[in-house]
């Protein structure tokens, strides 16, 4: 399978509790860790099967840490461009609860282009493609594109949110996203009921998951709306939990396994990372 994604380093500060506007508050660790949801979500999924990476990177020693990370993960890192730019940084607060805010600096990302998407993508003939919305937007319209041409599967997890049109979103199969991103693309509240943002998000695309952190994940399809409880574990941090979902999601639909049964093992996966110290 393919990702077409950001790798972003990140600048991890934990701390008691993230600053209100305007406020000071001091931090605990500062941390720096390849991150990106592109290469998380590649990460995730060499785990399960062969994955490439489609993204572009700064010629700086933050770009080599990532890509031979990643490399050293077992992802295809063939088509990571090397930009002369700075690569992208992601700033991120982790509070006391394992919730947390997240600044992202596009840099070397932004340098992807569509033609880059589609030559990979041609080369790489994946059977599975996943992309998100940090990468530049000709780049998700290229991808959408390439999967509609090709009858290869799409799955979209668009984040951070963006408008989109029915070009992209139609395609998606399935929609990933949580239940702040749910209520946005549904146009609806950030309280409304899962089911019925899972009905408004099915009627603009083929199929939708939901995940809403440590309560459930709802798997809607034409078919059924199932609903699927998530391991209790103790929270240490939650950057990248959706991506560790996604990765994983799609690394076994693309082996074949059922989007209900693949929701199943990303749930358990997402909820290790979680709890990972
Ligand atoms: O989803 C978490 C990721 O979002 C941003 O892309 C950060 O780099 C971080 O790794």
């Amino acid at each position: 399978m393919a990702v077409v994604g950001t790798l972003n380093l990140d600048l991890v500060v934990t701390l008691a509790r993230r600053p209100a506007v305007g406020e000071t508050v001091l931090g605990r660790t500062l941390t720096e860790r390849p991150g990106g949801k592109g290469a998380n979500q590649a990460r995730a999924a060499a785990a399960v099967c062969t994955t490439a990476l489609v993204g572009a990177t700064g010629t700086d020693a933050a770009g080599d840490r990532m890509v031979s990370d990643l490399a050293a993960a077992g992802v295809d890192v063939t088509y990571v461009r090397r930009a002369s730019d700075t690569s992208g940084h992601a700033v991120i607060e982790v509070d006391d609860s394992g919730d947390n805010s997240i600044i992202v600096i596009s840099g070397a990302n932004g340098r992807l282009t569509a033609d880059d998407v589609v030559s990979a993508l041609d080369a790489l003939r994946p059977t599975v493609v996943m992309t998100q919305l940090e990468s530049p937007r000709e780049v998700t319209e290229a991808t959408a594109k390439w999967c509609h041409a090709n009858g290869i599967r799409f799955l979209l997890n668009p984040s951070p949110t963006a408008h989109l049109g029915p070009s992209i979103l139609s395609g998606a199969d399935p929609l990933i996203v949580n239940q702040i991103e749910a209520a946005y693309y549904a146009e609806a509240s950030e309280d409304a009921e899962p089911t019925e943002l899972a009905r408004a998000l099915l009627s603009m695309s083929r199929s939708a998951i939901i995940t809403r952190g440590g309560d459930d994940v709802v798997v809607a399809t034409r078919e059924s709306i199932d609903i699927l409880d998530v391991p209790k574990v103790d929270v240490v941090d939650t950057t990248g939990a959706g991506d560790v979902f996604a990765g994983t999601l799609a690394a076994h639909l693309a082996g074949g396994t059922t989007l209900l049964d693949a929701a199943r093992l990303a749930t358990r996966a997402s909820a290790d990372h979680v709890a990972a110290k």
